[in-house]
């Protein structure tokens, strides 16, 4: 396994207004590497993700991508490392009135000056690393869910990135698509000597396919490991993620105020207060 470090992540901190997401995140993912990024809903997952795309910037720490720090970049630095980066995001909406194709084409007619002889075998490479070359002049509509979401994965490694970034990947899929896209975000970042970073809640599918996994709770990285190792923890929190119990550690509920004053009740004197 590669051991050279692609992102960094030092003490990173990260507040929307008041509401503080991470207090001091450390993470480190390196060259070649699949890695997992678990935590609850609202724990901050995404946020990380937009954090290595310079969407938003730390309130302390620093962030890191190829040994740049991404909120020190000027635009024009910042746009160019990110067109070494691919997102999948859970819909990865592909444009409905362009072909798989051309939806895959998109990206190096905007960005590129390559003639169109080479983007049509460039495409096809990409489509046919999918599995889908047979499929390039289908349209959006005539897609399966499964295979609308393998254009949109040959669509984001349309450029070659360095990094590609998932998000909920394998939402909605049925199990041998959700099987499909797993073993092709492996393979394709052995293939193409990328780093991959998936935001997932799919634990079984996952742990089959990382090299590593950062579980984050309460604004820290809370555990971390390898797939054996996060199998084999005894750790309450990690065991809930693990055997998909719904309360835990982790709670059901998100913080609200008391039921009954939700319900504009008058709770009984000395009633305890929901949290
Ligand atoms: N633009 C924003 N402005 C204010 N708060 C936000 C914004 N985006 C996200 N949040 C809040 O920040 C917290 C972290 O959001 P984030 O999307 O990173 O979580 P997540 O772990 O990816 O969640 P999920 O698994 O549910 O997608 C959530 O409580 C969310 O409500």
């Amino acid at each position: 396994m590669a051991t050279e470090p692609l992102i960094e992540f030092k003490d990173v901190s990260f507040a929307y207004g008041a509401k503080q997401i991470l207090k001091g995140v450390n993470m480190t993912m390196s060259r070649g590497q699949v890695v997992a990024i678990m935590g609850g809903s609202g724990s901050g997952k995404t946020t990380l993700l937009r954090l290595i795309g310079g969407e938003v910037q730390p309130s302390a720490g620093t962030v890191s991508v190829a040994g740049q720090v991404v909120h020190q970049l000027n635009r024009k630095q910042l746009f160019r490392l990110r067109r070494k980066m691919g997102m999948l995001f859970q819909f990865g909406a592909l444009f409905t009135d362009l072909s798989a194709f051309d939806n895959v084409a998109f990206q190096m007619r905007e960005h590129t000056n390559l003639p169109e002889t080479m983007i049509r075998d460039l495409v096809l490479m990409k489509l046919h690393a999918v599995g889908l070359r047979g499929a390039h002049h289908l349209m959006p509509a005539e897609l399966s869910g499964g295979m609308a979401r393998r254009v949109a994965l040959a669509r984001s490694i349309a450029l070659d990135p360095m990094l590609m970034m998932y998000d909920e990947p394998f939402t909605g899929l049925d199990p041998i698509s959700l099987g499909v896209i797993g073993s092709l975000i492996r393979h394709l970042t052995d293939a193409l000597g990328m780093t991959s970073i998936l935001v997932t809640h799919d634990v079984q599918e996952s742990l089959q396919i990382v090299d590593y996994v950062y579980f984050l709770a309460d604004g820290v990285i809370a555990a971390q490991g390898t797939p054996e190792e996060v199998r084999q923890s005894k750790m309450p929190f990690v065991h809930q993620f693990i055997h998909g119990e719904v309360d835990g550690p982790v709670p059901f509920h998100y913080q609200a105020q008391s039921y009954a004053k939700d319900l504009n009740m008058v709770a009984p004197a000395g009633a305890a207060t929901e949290s």
